[in-house]
């Protein structure tokens, strides 16, 4: 997937905090609230009540929807979609749940790779060699996704990319790239790996398809259609004619659109480079103090994931998912592989009582943004909410901790979209609402719209 708020961007819109955060500042004492009181720093002195202003700007962000750009995107001609098996922009949603295409087999698939300009070749990447790797790193950190001011772009480390590309049952030739021909520089990228995806009430088998990249000298030369086609093609060719997909830009034609929230836990530094701003009468010591946490988690019994917990929490998170309209069906050998701890990767805890049982479990993943052209600071470190499932405490207690534990971790800001049910912890937890969309597509589906609380996907 991609993953910032919009292709547009990874900034939090400047929200100022509401009220009641600043009644709850972290550590949740009362006793220390009481002190910020006394400490003379009133912060009720100002007349106009930030919680409405809060509110305000949140459903003004709400009702604004896609940014502009997004939408000129949407309204416009698509050359290449349109010649896709995905729903056209201007019909309603349909009713029924099936693929748009006619069934085929991997025998009607054409045989030969799809043209390439002259100057360019196909490749199989492979990710178990350090120097191809390295090469796929390059081009990502390079051209990969940006905000829309350039401020920042993904930096997804080689450690990530073997994680996010060889899960259980991956096929080496979904990783294409384009070369210049002879062996020559690798200038564009797309990669599928298998999933087994549930949308409402069927079960299909797809790719889900992530790191489309063209190097940013060959921008607007139509190279992507031709990627994708490729892909298209070597997905067809294993008998797998559906495929999910992430992007901030509006295509044809978005299953659900859902938005990023961030939530800051190093606040002086997201300030200082630009990812988010110091709201409106709120001084730099006072947003420290608004977005300070405990230093040790809250909640008995957390530890970090292992090994033998697989069964359990598989079955906490199979059973958790099913709740959702589109969400996977992972087997123990894909949750094994998605949850289990990797350092500087994904991180997984557990929370285990005084029998032994784990009934709780929540993770997170390491995106971090390079900060383009800034002096001070060229990294901004960022968690990713993941599977997170609550059954014995509050799904925000347990967020807590992962903040708590993102922190320890030295992480800048932790993010999460409006999926699953994010909902119920994004405004208490003080997360700030992103000024973008995720939008989340299905590629040969049709199928009803789906609110972003029916979304039970994250895709990396
Ligand atoms: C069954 C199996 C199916 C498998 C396939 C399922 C579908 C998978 C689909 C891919 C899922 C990817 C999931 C992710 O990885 S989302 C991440 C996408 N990557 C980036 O944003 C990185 C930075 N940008 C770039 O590298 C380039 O700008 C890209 C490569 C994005 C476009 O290159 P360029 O800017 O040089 O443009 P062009 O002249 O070659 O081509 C223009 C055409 O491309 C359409 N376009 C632009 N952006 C996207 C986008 N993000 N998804 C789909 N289509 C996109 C655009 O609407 C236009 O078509 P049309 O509007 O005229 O019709």
């Amino acid at each position: 997937m991609e993953g910032y708020p919009s292709d547009t961007a990874p900034k939090a819109a400047d929200v100022e905090p509401a009220k009641d955060d600043e009644d709850n500042d972290g550590d949740d004492s009362a006793n220390k609230q009481q002190t910020d009181k006394k400490g003379g720093e009133n912060i009720d002195e100002d007349k106009e009540d930030p919680t409405n202003q809060q509110q305000h700007l949140v459903q003004m962000l709400r009702k604004r929807g896609p940014c502009e750009e997004s939408r000129r995107h949407s309204e416009r001609p698509h050359t290449f979609w349109d010649t896709q098996p995905v729903p056209s922009m201007s019909s309603e949603y349909s009713q029924d749940n099936g693929p748009l295409d006619n069934v085929k087999t991997p025998e009607d698939v054409r045989a030969e790779p799809y043209p390439l300009p002259a100057q360019f070749e196909w490749c199989t990447c492979d990710v178990n060699d350090d120097k191809e790797l390295q090469e796929i790193y390059t081009l990502l950190t390079e051209n990969y996704v940006e905000d829309d001011d350039s401020m920042f772009r993904f930096d997804y480390s080689t450690d990530f990319l073997q994680w996010a590309l060889k899960p259980p049952g991956f096929l080496r030739k979904w990783h294409l790239g384009v070369r210049v021909k002879g062996g020559g520089k690798l200038v564009g990228f797309i990669t599928g790996i298998p999933a087994h995806i549930q949308v409402f009430d069927k079960l299909i088998d797809m790719a889900e398809i992530n790191f489309l990249c063209v190097h940013k000298k060959l921008r607007s030369k139509r190279l992507a259609p031709v990627l994708i086609k490729e892909i298209t093609r070597r997905v067809n060719c294993e008998n797998v004619w559906q495929a999910v997909y992430t992007a901030g830009v509006v295509l044809p034609r978005p299953v659900s659109e859902c938005r990023y929230h961030h939530r800051s836990l190093n606040p002086k530094k997201l300030i200082e480079v630009g990812f988010s701003h110091l709201g409106a009468r709120m001084t730099m010591a006072r947003t420290i103090k608004l977005y300070k946490v405990p230093e040790t988690c809250q909640l008995s019994g957390m530890r970090e994931m292992r090994k033998e917990d697989v069964p359990r929490v598989h079955a906490l998170v199979s059973t958790y998912l099913k709740k959702f309209q589109l969400h996977p069906e992972l087997s123990p050998e894909e949750v094994e592989h998605w949850m289990m701890p990797r350092k500087d990767v994904v991180y997984c805890y557990v929370r285990e009582n005084e029998k032994g049982e784990i009934n709780d479990v929540c993770s997170f993943y390491n995106l971090p943004s390079t900060i383009l052209g800034h002096e001070k600071h060229n990294q901004l470190r960022a968690a990713y909410s993941y599977w997170n499932v609550a059954t014995t405490v509050p799904l925000q207690d347990l967020m807590y901790d992962a903040l708590i534990l993102a922190k320890q971790l030295d992480f800048d800001v932790f993010n999460a979209l409006d999926v699953m049910e994010n909902e119920s912890f994004l405004k208490e937890l003080k997360f700030g609402i992103g000024d973008g969309f995720l939008q989340y597509y299905l590629y040969n589906w049709k199928c009803p719209k789906i609110d972003p609380q029916g979304i039970g996907l994250v895709l990396l």
